[in-house]
């Protein structure tokens, strides 16, 4: 069984919307909507994976990083430990850099449906505190 450690970033602007990007079509959770992030790498520590592939899927430097949730989730075929970040301050604007659709959400419309099922306990947990 494949174990992936995962870091994702939840990032929220002044007005209390969160940033969120659509999987590629041909991906794992294809065309399901995620917070922007992935694998952590063989020796990396969970803030720097955040840094970096927010850089690489969205274009920012995330300025704060405050730790909001830990999940595991079993998929048929890998287990998965996912980090999410709560990022309020950055340098940049998030954009879709890879060629994914992005979009901005207010915390508490966001959709349990739209996203992979491990995210249901976070996207509960934003919303009740929305
Ligand atoms: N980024 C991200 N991944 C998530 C979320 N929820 C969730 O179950 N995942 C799962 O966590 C894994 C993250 O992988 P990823 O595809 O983003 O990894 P990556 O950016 O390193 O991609 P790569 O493999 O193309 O280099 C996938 O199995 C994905 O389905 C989420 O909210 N954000
Ligand atoms: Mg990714």
């Amino acid at each position: 069984m494949k174990k992936l450690q995962i870091s994702t970033g939840i990032l929220r602007n002044a007005a209390g919307e969160i940033f969120i990007t659509q999987r590629a079509a041909d991906a794992h959770m294809a065309n399901m909507w995620e917070f922007p992030g992935g694998k952590i790498e063989e020796g990396e520590s969970p803030e720097l994976a955040l840094a970096r592939e927010l850089f690489e899927e969205v274009g920012i430097l995330p300025e704060s990083a405050m730790l909001f949730d830990k999940l595991e989730f079993e998929f048929p075929d890998r287990h998965i430990t996912l980090w999410f970040w709560l990022v309020d301050s950055w340098q940049g604007e998030p954009w879709g850099k890879e060629g994914q659709p992005g979009r901005w959400v207010a915390q508490k419309d966001l959709l349990a449906e739209e996203f992979p099922p491990a995210n249901g306990p976070v996207i509960a947990k934003l919303i009740a505190q929305a």
